[in-house]
């Protein structure tokens, strides 16, 4: 009965990848006032904020001490382990009150609910994220950013005025098609890496996870600052700059946890992590500066009327002189663009590795697609590769690299019947609900096809349920970057190489990304 209610709602669409989508059909009136005065209502009957269930805050402490060391029951790598709990000890909505520094956290679990908040987000919606970063940014080197901050970290109108001067570029189809080329290049050079690095038993080494962060970034330079870094070059000194800027991107994103949940002092006091914080912060802005005054001299002797030919960073340098746009679009782009992809695709290939099935069905597509294994990636080819992007939304299903998504609420909103305050922070565990059989059919079940194929009545899978990228006005603004990336060396590793995998099992972790933890020494055999 649940199932077929739900299905009222859902419609299944085809789109130009012949995937299949879904859009909710539920209608919100068209008429102001009218929605004015039903939420109104709503507000009015709902219940009190103070009846959602959740864990009870101690007085003084709250419930931060949840997260301490030795007294508190919870780690940060168990955050996902958290996410769980949470759900199944209080239901489809949680409140985690009383967090030292910082606004309640309200965890949802119902996709219809979180639709409805989405869908009603209007044009500057607040994503509670790195309130380290705002600190940074706004307060610590404010006579850098101004009121240019960029978009991770950045709210309100500050926000929109500078993803609405970058979205465009960033996110075109035709910008993006332009990077298959150097993409290719660097990962048929990162291949060649990892032929090098192979053992006697053609295992790949304990630190592999360290080189894919290398090709990441070698990528990431390539999009954001128009340079190849550097980082594959064999023996990368521990003082060269790349290992440095590596080293600094694991060390902004890996201590956010540490420094928003489980040691808000920050806040009140410089402590040495801050610190530490601080400091790498200001490498990265110099390291970017570098090079974006390095492509603004190179552009001084290109002919701008050809825009086709301009690579990202030109066509943002030519639709803003001042270098400081491309320069903290970079940071931003840089500053999530590593950790992300080096931990999706290490999720990725973990998967890929220890579902042979599988496997032999990407290669069968590579093999249709790419009859010559030497053969040159196209946007018309990647297209094709159906069955391979399938297999990556089931691993974001059920190992969502990002583990949630979130926003601040505006304004009091009504929520799963309750009234929720204006700047409650929402959490959207996309790793729980991907696996909810309410939201997906046959969760436990790892099957691509659930992505493809028409589905039937019975066959169930919630449009809002996994949404690895977030949605809406502040949904990625790498997407296509990522999706792009990732293809590029599964289909050149997977033509050529039958990637296993002979050890222990590995689990999944929270670092900051939800990825598997241990060492990935995937065994490459040739085709
Ligand atoms: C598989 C890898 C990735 C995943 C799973 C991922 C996921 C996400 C998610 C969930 C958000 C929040 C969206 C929202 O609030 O609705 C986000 C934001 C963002 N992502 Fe990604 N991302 C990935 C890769 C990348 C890459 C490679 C880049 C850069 C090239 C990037 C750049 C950004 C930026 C700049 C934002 C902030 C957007 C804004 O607030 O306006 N991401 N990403």
């Amino acid at each position: 009965m649940m199932v077929l209610s739900r299905m009222k709602n859902v419609q299944v669409l085809k789109s130009s990848w012949n995937l299949v989508r879904f859009r909710s059909t539920t209608a919100i009136p068209a008429d102001s006032l009218f929605v004015d005065e039903t939420i109104k209502d709503e507000l009015a009957s709902a219940k009190p904020y103070s009846e959602v269930p959740g864990p009870k805050p101690l007085p003084i402490l709250g419930n931060t001490y949840r997260l301490l060391p030795v007294i508190g029951q919870y780690k940060i790598s168990d955050v996902a382990r958290i996410s769980f709990l949470l759900y199944e000890m209080f239901g489809k909505i949680v409140a985690l009150r009383g967090l030292i520094g910082r606004p309640d956290l309200l965890f949802v679990y119902d996709a219809d609910e979180i639709e409805k908040i989405y869908r009603q987000e209007g044009p500057t919606p607040f994503r509670p994220s790195m309130p380290c970063l705002v600190k940074y940014k706004s307060e610590v080197r404010k006579d850098f950013f101004g009121r240019l901050a960029g978009v991770v970290g950045v709210h309100g109108e500050a926000w929109r005025e500078f993803r609405s001067k970058v979205q465009k570029p960033v996110l075109q189809p035709q910008t993006v098609k332009k990077y298959i080329d150097p993409i290719e290049n660097i990962t048929d050079d990162f291949i060649n890496r990892m032929i090098d690095m192979l053992d006697s038993n053609r295992e790949l080494p304990a630190y592999f996870d360290n080189e894919l962060h290398k090709w990441s970034l070698e990528c990431i330079g390539q999009i954001a600052l128009d340079v190849r870094l550097g980082c594959l070059n064999a023996n990368l000194g521990s003082d060269s700059e790349p290992q440095k800027v590596i080293d600094a991107a694991k060390y902004a994103l890996r201590n956010i946890g540490i420094l928003e949940l489980k040691f808000p002092f920050w806040r009140y006091l410089p402590t040495t992590i801050w610190r530490n914080y601080v400091r790498n912060m200001d490498f990265f802005v110099e390291v970017c500066m570098k090079y974006i005054n390095e492509a603004l001299e190179r552009l001084k002797t290109k002919d701008l009327t050809k825009e086709k030919d301009l690579s990202l960073v030109e066509r943002i340098l030519v639709m803003e002189p001042d270098p400081k746009l491309a320069c903290v679009l970079a940071l931003d782009l840089i500053l999530v663009g590593i950790d992300t992809i080096s931990m999706a695709i290490s999720s990725v290939l973990y998967q890929i590795a220890t579902r042979p099935e599988e496997q032999e069905k990407i290669y069968a597509e590579l093999k249709r697609v790419f009859p010559d294994p030497n053969e040159k990636l196209t946007a018309k080819k990647i297209d094709e590769l159906q069955y391979l992007r399938a297999f990556i939304k089931e691993v974001f299903r059920l190992y969502s690299t990002v583990i949630g998504n979130g926003r601040t609420l505006q304004k009091d909103t009504v929520i799963s019947g309750y009234r929720i305050p204006k700047g409650t922070q929402l959490v959207f565990p996309t790793l729980v609900l991907g696996r909810m059989p309410e939201h997906v059919s046959n969760p436990e079940k790892f099957d691509p096809e659930r992505w493809i194929k028409q589905t039937d009545e019975n066959n169930i899978l919630h449009p809002f349920a996994s949404l690895p990228y977030g949605h809406g006005p502040r949904m990625c603004l790498g997407r296509r970057f990522a999706d792009l990336e990732m293809q590029i060396l599964i289909s050149k590793l997977l033509r050529r190489y039958k990637l296993e995998y002979h050890h222990e099992p590995l689990e999944y972790q929270v670092t900051f990304m939800y990825a598997p933890d241990g060492d990935l020494k995937f065994r490459m055999v040739p085709r």
